[in-house]
């Protein structure tokens, strides 16, 4: 996939500056990017809809208008299909890492919790009490 988007990226570059009158990617740098956005949730949108009502064929077909639509968005932000696959692999690598690490003990397999020594158990009043002992601070005034 990545090479084909990257072929695809290429001829968009290529046909950014040709005449809007024949090309619509030029017709797309022309009227920019909010135009460009547009365009990308359109077609976000029909992908969605038609994965809802099980039409696996216009998905397909509305998902490479999808990637042509971000293709050009790309461009015209100045981000290049590489950058993408970089932070893809950042993410890979992290989740890597994720799977490496030692997997969270369930709590229903955890020894039960030892209750507090008896005497630590304070009312949580009787230590309010403590706390607002204003003795000592009236001495410092
Ligand atoms: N890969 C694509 C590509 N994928 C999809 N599309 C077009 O984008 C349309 C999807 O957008 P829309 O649904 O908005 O199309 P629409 O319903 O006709 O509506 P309008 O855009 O006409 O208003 C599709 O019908 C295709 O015509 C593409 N247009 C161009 N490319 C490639 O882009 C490169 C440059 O082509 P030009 O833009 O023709 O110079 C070439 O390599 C092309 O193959």
């Amino acid at each position: 996939m990545s090479d084909s988007l990257e072929r695809l990226y290429q001829a968009v570059i290529a046909a950014r500056d040709l005449d809007p009158a024949t090309s619509r990617t030029a017709r797309l740098f022309q009227r920019g990017p909010s135009k460009m956005a547009k365009k990308l949730a359109e077609e976000a949108i029909e992908v969605v809809i038609d994965a809802v009502n099980g039409k696996t064929d216009a998905v397909i077909r509305e998902s490479a208008d999808l990637l042509y639509n971000l293709t050009v968005l790309w461009a015209s932000a100045g981000v290049r299909p590489a950058d993408v696959w970089r932070e893809m692999e950042r993410r890979e690598d992290l989740l890597g890492i994720a799977e490496k690490l030692p997997k969270p003990v369930k709590a229903s397999k955890m020894a039960p919790a030892k209750s507090p020594p008896k005497a630590t158990a304070v009312p949580a009043a009787r230590r309010r009490i403590v706390a607002l002992d204003g003795r000592s601070l009236r001495k410092r005034h």
